[in-house]
């Protein structure tokens, strides 16, 4: 089983800015991450270490035991795939389906290979009336699934979604859910940053909080939000059950519907 293993690692940005200090996690191939905490806390940072976009200042990133020191950028995003925040920041090709097929043929697969990928990341996020058409030319809510259909398509077996909730409405979000089943069926790692905490219990196990460049605390989501230090230190919010849980005085350890749903019947 392979990981993503960061040890000791400080990053600072050309102009000097430390955005990290001495992070230090493992996530196991398979495992499904969120990555939560205040804006600028250093998370967007954090998940470009782990893809070979950001190489460290000090310490060590390994994915599946290989240094990403040691390897191209490109050669990494084989292994693992990060999906922008912005997806104006990924997308660059004037066509959906080039731009889903773009690192497939950098990786030169044969065009049967190509074909099935591409068909499989579009049908997984509903791209298929846009393939012919410039990306520029669909709504920004539509242009994150053209970035997350490329990230797809490379089916590397770690997926970094950066905020993919964020600007989506009703139907976006029911495809992401639905996304989320079939990565976990297939027993991808998905790790996640986000503000929605919502979706980060509906979907994730474990849940990374990160203030000031540091890592301050890393469990289940029961753990952290249940934290009342944690909770301030962070900036987060709780998910809107657990403030209701919590507001009722049902405590600071209900997060879940089922939980809600449990309690109230028993009066
Ligand atoms: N290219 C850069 N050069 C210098 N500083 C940067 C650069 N990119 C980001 N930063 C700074 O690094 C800090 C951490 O940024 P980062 O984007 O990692 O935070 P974040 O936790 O992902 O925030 P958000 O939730 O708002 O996306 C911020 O103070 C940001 O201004």
């Amino acid at each position: 089983m392979g990981a993503i293993e960061l040890k000791n690692v400080t990053f600072a940005y050309p102009n000097g800015f430390v955005a990290n200090e001495n992070l230090n996690l493992l996530i196991e191939s398979g495992e499904r991450v969120a990555i939560v905490g205040q804006n600028g806390a250093g998370k967007t940072t954090a998940v470009k270490l782990m893809n070979g976009l950001n190489k460290p200042t000090k310490g060590d990133v390994l994915v599946n035991g290989i240094n990403t020191k040691d390897k191209t950028t490109a050669q990494i995003s084989a292994f693992v795939g990060y999906v922008f925040q912005n997806p104006d920041d990924q997308i660059f090709n004037s066509n959906v389906k080039k731009e889903i097929e773009y690192m497939l043929r950098y990786l030169k697969l044969d065009q049967k290979e190509i074909d099935r990928r591409v068909s499989r990341a579009v049908e997984l996020t509903g791209m298929s009336d846009y393939l012919e058409m410039n990306p520029y030319d669909v709504p920004y809510s539509t242009r994150k699934f053209i970035s997350i259909a490329a990230i797809l398509a490379i089916e590397t077996p770690y997926i970094i979604l950066d905020e993919p909730t964020a600007g989506q409405d009703m139907q976006g979000i029911k495809v992401l859910s639905t996304l989320m089943d079939v990565l976990k069926d297939e027993g991808k790692s998905v790790i996640t940053i986000t503000h929605d905490m919502e979706f980060v219990t509906d979907n994730f196990t474990r849940v990374v909080t990160m203030a000031d460049k540091q890592i301050i605390a890393d469990g289940s989501a029961t753990d952290i939000f249940s934290n009342q230090n944690i909770i301030k230190q962070a900036k987060i919010k709780k998910p809107q059950i657990g403030e209701l849980a919590s507001e009722v005085g049902f405590g600071e350890n209900i997060l879940f519907r089922k939980e809600i749903v449990e309690l109230l019947s028993k009066y």
